[in-house]
């Protein structure tokens, strides 16, 4: 490829822009696409983005446009950060401005309500190109600490290792540290799972439950997503990598993280409506938990911790009850 590099980020919250920052300290010329022609102005002229960054200046090879075909012009990388559940149909209005050879590339952390499809699967569909064009990056990457700059590790997937190489080389920098991985499957769900048992966490942090609960459901956790992604085909040690426990730690034990924070207030016992009203950014979470379950059950796998994650957020059960449901399950070995 000649550089630099070109990229269109789809989304102007904190994560699209805050990997906007770091492919434009890696060299690339970024170009944000948001809804709002407020925010996109006002990163074009400020420097900033004062609704999800506010006080961080963005490098100079980055500006915004709420115009798609303008953002992909050129694009080498056409970078995918919108809430999971809306990605189908915004997707449908950008495919057909891609260019022949732009890489797809989802920095999304959900699962499909309904398809139970992983959003690397919905950008195959509704784009219509093949595996190898489409990438994932995940790890244990909070947007704001990675928008001051604080050192990172993170995963590209891509079935086809030269262009996990390419997003690679596109996206390092002094302080984000990617590492390629070619299990794309195990990569999307442990970036997926990990919300919800992040969620859990926050549940049993909010009713103070104490460290071991914390250390029992980060352990169980990656216990249920590994067996999931075992009945999927993925490859178990990536569970175990930076997409999988890295990013389990991070969320679980961080008050930036907004799952494990509408845990906490759940588990404070505010309701859904109170804690949906509190929470201004996008907790996948919320809505995966139900899309994971599905996934679990189409491929006969038991997942107690997302189930009581469902019955708690979805279907009203007091927490207290959902505690003691899920510590009288029957006794069993460890390693099933
Ligand atoms: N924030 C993080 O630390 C972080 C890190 C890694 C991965 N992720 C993942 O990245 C994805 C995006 O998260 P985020 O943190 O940037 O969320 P965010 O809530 O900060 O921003 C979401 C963006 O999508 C836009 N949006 C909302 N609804 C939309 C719609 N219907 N159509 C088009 N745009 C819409 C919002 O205006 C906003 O620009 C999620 O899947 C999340 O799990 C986030
Ligand atoms: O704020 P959360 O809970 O969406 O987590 C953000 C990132 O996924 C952490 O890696």
């Amino acid at each position: 490829m000649t550089h630099p590099a070109k990229a269109a980020v789809f989304g102007t919250g904190s994560w699209g822009t805050a990997f906007g920052m770091v492919l434009a300290d890696a060299g690339c010329e970024v170009t944000l696409w948001g809804r709002r022609a407020e925010l996109a102005d006002a990163i074009n002229t400020t420097r900033t983005n004062p609704d999800y960054l506010p006080g961080i200046e963005l490098p100079s090879s980055v500006s915004a446009t709420t115009d798609p075909a303008e953002a992909l012009r050129g694009a080498d990388f056409a970078v995918l950060a919108v809430p999971s559940q809306t990605l189908r149909g915004n997707l449908a209005d950008w495919a057909p401005k891609l260019g022949a050879d732009t890489i797809l590339v989802s920095l999304m952390k959900g699962v499909e309500l309904g398809t139970a499809k992983r959003m690397s699967e919905v950008i195959e569909d509704v784009a219509g190109v093949p595996a190898d064009r489409v990438a994932v990056v995940t790890g244990p990457n909070l947007a704001k600490e990675i928008a001051q700059r604080r050192p990172a590790a993170s995963v590209v997937a891509c079935r086809d290792e030269a262009v996990a190489r390419r997003l690679q080389s596109a996206c390092h920098t002094q302080y984000f540290r990617p590492y390629t991985n070619t299990d794309v499957v195990g990569c999307e769900l442990g970036g997926a799972v990990k919300n919800v048992i992040g969620l859990a966490v926050g549940i049993a942090d909010g009713m103070g439950l104490g460290d071991n609960a914390k250390g029992s459901l980060i352990t169980r956790g990656l216990a249920e997503t590994t067996r999931l992604g075992l009945a999927m085909g993925a490859d178990p040690l990536t569970f175990s990598g930076l997409a999988g426990l890295g990013d389990l730690v991070a969320t679980c034990s961080s008050p930036l993280s907004r799952n494990h924070t509408f845990g906490v207030n759940l588990g404070k016992g505010m309701t859904l409506q109170e804690t949906i009203a509190v929470t201004k950014q996008t907790a996948e979470g919320v809505k995966s938990c139900e899309s994971v379950l599905d996934l679990a059950r189409r491929h006969g796998v038991d997942m107690p911790i997302t189930e009581t994650v469902v019955d708690i957020v979805h279907d009203g059960k007091p927490t207290v009850v959902a505690l003691r449901e899920l510590m009288s399950r029957s006794a069993k070995p460890e390693r099933r």
